[in-house]
């Protein structure tokens, strides 16, 4: 089994803030891996850790065998924070961006695959937010990526929209590519993932399949016992 990711308790500080105090998390090759945790548990900083865009206070954090930020090349992301040029087109922006990487697709093809075909000379302003998520994760696959990593990607998409993200993700799974997404859509996490990974408080508390985790409660309620103010459940996971 092939380990694409890995953080090694790793903590992140940001003055009093302890945004990652001792997290661990293993993603191997072909996994479609969620990431679930209340408001401020850590998971952006996970990901900012992960693309090289923030170094941690300490512990170890190896993407693709290599320092993160080194096989850029090979990283697809979508983040929040994402910001667009406003004036570009969409064709113009998956083109740029497929640019830079070594064997991009071809735009035509990837704006076909996000359903942007007919949106392709519009400028940024002009795109609804689903529009815009799309186009991030156009923008992610063009390069035809070994890792994706997804910060809340679904976040403003309609059912349909959904549907179509994943049915796309999935292909993109069945090529070699392994996933790692958060959300706060525990239905959507129990769908599409592989496992899910719950964090709090910067740390990952816990860590298995959906059906496990859910064995005998609905998952909202396993969710909710162990992001609650309560350290005892650590450990009660594999
Ligand atoms: N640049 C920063 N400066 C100061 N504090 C930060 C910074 N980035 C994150 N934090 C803090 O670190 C903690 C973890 O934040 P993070 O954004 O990783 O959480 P999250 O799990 O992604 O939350 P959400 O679900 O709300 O997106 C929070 O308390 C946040 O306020």
């Amino acid at each position: 089994m092939m380990t694409v990711l890995s953080m090694t308790d790793v903590h992140k500080r940001y003055g009093p803030t302890a945004a990652l105090a001792g997290a661990d998390l293993a993603v191997h090759r072909g996994e479609v891996v969620a990431l679930l945790g209340p408001n401020g548990a850590g998971k952006t900083t996970m990901f900012e850790l992960l693309l090289g865009l923030v170094r941690p206070t300490s512990g170890r954090v190896r993407v693709l065998g290599a320092a993160p930020g080194t096989s850029r090349h090979r990283v697809g992301a979508m983040l929040q924070s994402a910001g667009l040029p406003e004036q570009v087109t969409v064709a113009e922006l998956v083109e740029l961006v497929g640019r830079s990487y070594p064997r991009p697709l071809p735009t035509p093809q990837v704006l076909e695959r996000t359903a942007l075909t007919d949106r392709a000379r519009r400028t940024v302003t002009a795109l609804s937010g689903g529009e815009r998520q799309r186009l991030l994760l156009a923008m992610a696959l063009v390069g035809a990526p070994e890792l994706l990593l997804l910060d809340e990607p679904t976040a403003a998409m309609d059912v349909a929209s959904r549907r179509a993200f994943w049915r796309l993700t999935r292909a993109s799974v069945a090529e070699g590519a392994t996933v790692l997404f958060a959300t706060h859509d525990l239905l959507e996490a129990e769908a599409v993932a592989d496992r899910v990974v719950v964090v709090a408080r910067g740390r990952v508390i816990a860590d298995a399949p959906p059906h496990e985790l859910a064995e005998h409660d609905h998952l909202e309620e396993v969710f909710l016992a162990l992001t609650e103010e309560s350290p005892t459940v650590e450990g009660a996971w594999p």
